[in-house]
C-alpha cells in the first residue's frame, strides 16, 4: 500500500476503532465483536510498523504504552483537589443548607452525585489530546500515572473537540473485576485485596503499564478544574459538557430545590447501593450554581458549596 493511501486508511481504523472504544467502554453498547475490534487493530498496528510517522499519541495502539518506569514522577496540581467536608445523618444535612442559604441568599438548587470508592486523580487535555494523569497526592502534588491511565479504556485519548481543560475523575474496579482479580491471586497464593478501592490504588500505581492494563479499571469523571472561557455557569452543565466531550459520568446524578428533597433522594439512592457494580462511600452534594460557589468559597480545605454525605461502613463480609 502507498503513503498515501496507508495515511487515509490509518486515520479511517483511528476514527472507527475510537468510536467503537467509546460505544463499548463508555455507552457500554458495543455494535462489533471484540474480534472484529481486535482485527482492526491488528491491521492498524501493521500500517503503524510500515509507516512510524502515523503511530499519534491518540492511536488506540497506544493505549498499553511505554516500559516500566523507575518511579513516577511528581505533579503540581494547577488548582488544589480539595477533600470534602462530610455530614453523617440528615441534621448535618440541614446545617450545611442553612450554612449555604445564609451565605448567599435566595434560592439554592443541589446537585446530588454517588461519591464513587475509588482514587481521585485529574486529566489534563491539550487541544482535546490526552497529555497527563495524576493521582490526588497531598491535594497540591500527585504522581504523574499518564501512561497507566492511558489503559483505562473509558478514559478518552482525544476528545470530541479540540477544547483544552483539566477534568477531576474517581479511577475505580467495578465489583466483579475485583472478586476475579481475587480469586486469581489466591491461585496465584498472592495476598487478596480488602476491597475495590485498594484494589484500584494498587493497580493504578503499578510501574508496569502492562499490568495496569489487565486489571479492569474504570473511571467516572466529575468536574472540570478550570471552566475558563466555557461560558458554563452551573455544575450540572459541566457534567453535561464532560459528557459531549466524550467522559463517562455517572448517570445517577439529579438537581434537587430542597435539601428535604436531597434528604429524600439520599434514601432512595442508599437503597440501591448494594445492587450498583461499583462501590459508594456515600454521596456528593453540590451547591449547582458557580455563581454561589464563588460567593461560599472554600474553608482550608474543603468547599464550602459541596459537602460528602458518608454512608455507615458496611458490615465487613469476611
Ligand atoms: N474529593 C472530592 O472533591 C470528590 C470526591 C468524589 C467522589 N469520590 N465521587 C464522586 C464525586 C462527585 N461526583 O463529585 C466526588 S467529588
Amino acid at each position: 500500500m502507498d503513503k498515501q493511501s496507508a495515511q487515509e486508511r490509518a486515520h479511517a481504523l483511528h476514527e472507527l476503532l475510537n468510536t467503537y472504544n467509546y460505544e463499548y467502554y463508555i455507552l457500554d453498547q458495543p455494535s462489533v465483536s471484540d474480534a472484529e475490534y481486535d482485527r482492526l487493530i491488528q491491521e492498524l498496528s501493521k500500517l503503524e510498523e510500515e509507516y512510524p510517522e502515523l503511530k499519534t499519541p491518540d492511536s488506540p495502539t497506544q493505549r498499553v504504552g511505554g516500559g516500566v518506569l523507575e518511579s513516577f514522577q511528581k505533579v503540581e496540581h494547577r488548582t488544589p483537589m480539595l477533600s470534602l467536608g462530610n455530614a453523617f445523618n440528615d441534621q448535618d444535612l440541614r446545617d450545611f443548607d442553612r450554612r449555604v442559604r445564609q451565605a448567599v441568599g435566595g434560592d439554592v438548587q443541589y446537585v446530588v452525585e454517588l461519591k464513587i470508592d475509588g482514587l481521585a486523580v485529574s486529566l489534563r487535555y491539550e487541544n482535546g489530546l490526552f497529555i497527563q494523569g495524576a493521582t490526588r497526592g497531598d491535594g497540591t502534588t500527585g504522581e504523574d500515572i499518564t501512561e497507566n491511565l492511558k489503559t483505562v479504556r473509558s478514559i478518552p485519548l482525544r476528545l470530541k473537540t479540540d477544547v483544552s481543560l483539566e477534568a477531576r475523575g474517581e479511577v475505580f474496579m467495578p465489583k466483579a473485576s475485583f472478586e476475579r482479580l481475587n480469586e486469581l491471586r489466591l491461585q496465584l497464593e498472592e495476598e487478596p485485596f480488602a476491597n475495590p478501592r485498594n484494589a484500584a490504588a494498587g493497580s493504578i500505581r503499578q510501574l508496569d503499564p502492562k499490568i495496569a492494563a489487565k486489571r479492569n479499571l474504570d473511571i467516572f469523571v466529575y468536574s472540570i478544574a478550570d471552566l475558563g472561557g466555557t461560558g458554563i455557569d452551573r455544575h450540572s452543565e459541566a457534567l453535561d459538557f464532560l459528557e459531549k466531550e466524550g467522559f463517562k459520568t455517572n448517570k445517577e446524578r439529579r438537581k434537587c430545590e430542597s435539601i428535604d428533597e436531597v434528604i429524600t433522594l439520599i434514601e432512595n439512592l442508599q437503597e440501591k447501593r448494594a445492587s450498583l457494580p461499583y462501590d459508594i462511600d456515600g454521596i456528593v452534594i453540590k451547591v449547582d450554581s458557580l455563581a454561589q460557589q464563588d460567593e461560599l468559597g472554600f474553608t482550608a480545605k474543603s468547599p464550602r458549596w459541596a459537602v460528602a454525605y458518608k454512608f455507615p461502613a458496611e458490615e465487613v463480609t469476611t
